[in-house]
């Protein structure tokens, strides 16, 4: 099988019945080799998330990465990830400019990036373009309460929905989701009973980023979890590995071994 196709094992239908079986496992993954090494361990689903801009360009949030951003990373994933199904966000504006736009640029992370589908942020408001990117032929993943980029209206990335009232509008915007056609559902920082509820109503799978441990699945950002940052990191992350810190020791035994001009060993 070519390296470009998109056609993995693991298909939308394949997530969907593993609601209520056995739990989605996701991660973030945004170039080849890392693709490589998660689809390698096993992983059910990559995101190629839009927190590329943070993780990868340095950006303070994800308002600053464009469809280019997204199609440059998302064909790398691609050729990395042999196994699970690649996720493509749909970044800031892509789906904002009208029901063409949208549809068009969905259609580039399948056809250019070789995304198996993408997923966009918003409830009722997107439904629309959930409809058309799906009767278009691509999967949508569908993702609320902590929406990104729409970080400068939500002021600050907090825990959402903690109201009564926002919790009812975000069970409605789930379901209105799943009408849409979305195949699963990422909730991000809500309270964990509100994701057990939407879980329960929803035929579709839940993947939660600090949405309590109901949901059919959990994702989390690859670097979080594998402790490429010392500095800041959401409450929610678990580190699972140091691997900042190997990456550190590597480099400075390498400095020091040049520096000191014990490496390299001259061979006789
Ligand atoms: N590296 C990284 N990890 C992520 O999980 C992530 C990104 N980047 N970029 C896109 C979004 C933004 N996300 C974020 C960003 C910050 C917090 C955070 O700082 N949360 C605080 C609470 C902040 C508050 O209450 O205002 C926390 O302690 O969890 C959470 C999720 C999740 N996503
Ligand atoms: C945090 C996840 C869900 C995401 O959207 C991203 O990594 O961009
Ligand atoms: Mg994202």
């Amino acid at each position: 099988m070519s390296k470009q196709t998109t056609n993995k094992p693991i298909t939308t239908k394949i997530i969907k019945n593993m609601k209520g079986a056995e739990k989605i496992s996701m991660l973030t993954a945004y170039d080849y080799s890392m693709a490589k090494l998660v689809d390698r361990a096993g992983i059910d689903m990559i995101l190629v998330g839009d927190s590329l801009g943070n993780v990868m360009l340095g950006f303070d949030n994800t308002t600053h990465v464009t469809m280019s951003d997204m199609l440059h990373h998302t064909k790398s994933v691609a050729r990395g990830a042999e196994h699970c199904m690649v996720v493509a966000d749909m970044p800031f504006l892509s789906c904002h400019l009208g029901v063409y736009e949208a549809v068009k640029n969905a259609g580039a992370l399948i056809s250019e990036g070789n995304a198996g589908a993408v997923k966009l942020e918003g409830g009722t408001e997107v439904c629309e373009i959930i409809k058309a990117i799906t009767d278009a032929g691509i999967p949508v993943v569908g993702h609320l309460g902590l929406t990104p980029q729409s970080v400068n209206q939500l002021g600050g990335f907090g825990v959402q929905a903690k109201t009564q009232d926002a919790a009812d509008k975000l069970l409605e915007d789930a379901k209105a989701v799943e009408a849409a056609g979305a195949f699963c559902l990422v909730l991000e920082c809500i309270p964990a009973e509100l994701a057990k509820k939407v879980t329960d109503s929803l035929s579709i799978p839940t993947i939660g980023i600090g949405a309590g441990s109901d949901c059919d699945g959990q994702v989390l950002v690859l670097h979080d979890m594998l402790g490429m940052f010392d500095d800041y990191i959401p409450s929610f992350v678990k580190q699972f590995a140091q691997v900042g810190k190997e990456i550190t020791a590597g480099v400075t035994s390498y400095i020091s071994e040049v520096k000191n001009g014990s490496f390299p060993v001259l061979k006789k």
